[in-house]
């Protein structure tokens, strides 16, 4: 049975800041470096094979930190990006005007087809993170890969699995450096596929990022 599993990058700047990222970047804070040490030292006892990043700054230097504990090297996927948010990249979300926040709220409360103007729908974001996680069953058996991506884009392909439709992605709080586990089993007798195993698992960090509530 492939498991698979899915980490979110550390804390950035902007995610601190309470700015919309999206396909724009900014940097880890300190806080995000700590936890990234953390789920590396966690990622480490699990015996980790490949780590696949979003090619995002963000992820990679996530990532390079994992990597450095697991001794892996690093495959990088564009399709493991975040969400694009168009026109709102880069905004402070205290700022946005009603009608702005009526496009974002489209993605939190949502249909498959909304999106933000400029930006990318559910729909294509599920399909493109679906096919980065099909390749994984290409990997050399025994293979044991860890991904790093996204807030949006895991919750997406987690929410997908369970059979809800992708902008389901917002009730899942999926935290900076939280780990998520999905499996992929061949059974006569319970559902053959994808499953979950576990999602937005914090207990390795003794820094977690607030949630957005919090903020
Ligand atoms: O893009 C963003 O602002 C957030 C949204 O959840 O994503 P990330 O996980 O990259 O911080």
């Amino acid at each position: 049975m492939l498991q698979v599993y899915l980490v979110r990058h550390g804390e950035t700047q902007w995610n601190a800041e309470r700015r919309i990222q999206g396909q724009s970047d900014s940097p880890l804070t300190a806080k995000g470096e700590q936890q990234a040490w953390q789920v590396a030292e966690r990622a480490r006892s699990l015996g980790i094979t490949h780590i696949i990043a979003s090619d995002l700054g963000r992820t990679q230097q996530t990532a390079r930190i994992i990597a450095e504990a697991c001794g892996c090297d690093i495959i990088l996927d564009p399709r493991l990006r975040e969400l694009d948010m168009g026109v709102l990249e880069k905004r402070h979300v205290d700022t946005l005007t009603e009608q702005e926040e009526g496009w974002r709220r489209t993605l939190v409360n949502g249909t498959e087809d909304g999106r933000i103007p400029q930006g990318e729908s559910m729909q294509e974001l599920s399909v493109r993170v679906q096919a980065a996680l099909a390749d994984c069953l290409k990997l050399p058996q025994g293979s044991r890969p860890l991904l790093v991506s996204h807030g949006i884009a895991l919750g997406c392909l987690v929410s997908t699995i369970l059979g809800l439709p992708a902008y389901a992605e917002r009730r899942l709080r999926l935290r900076n450096c939280s780990i998520s586990r999905i499996d992929y089993q061949e059974s006569p007798w319970l559902a053959s596929g994808w499953v979950v195993e576990m999602a937005g698992d914090i207990s390795h960090l003794d820094a977690p990022a607030l949630d957005e509530l919090q903020r």
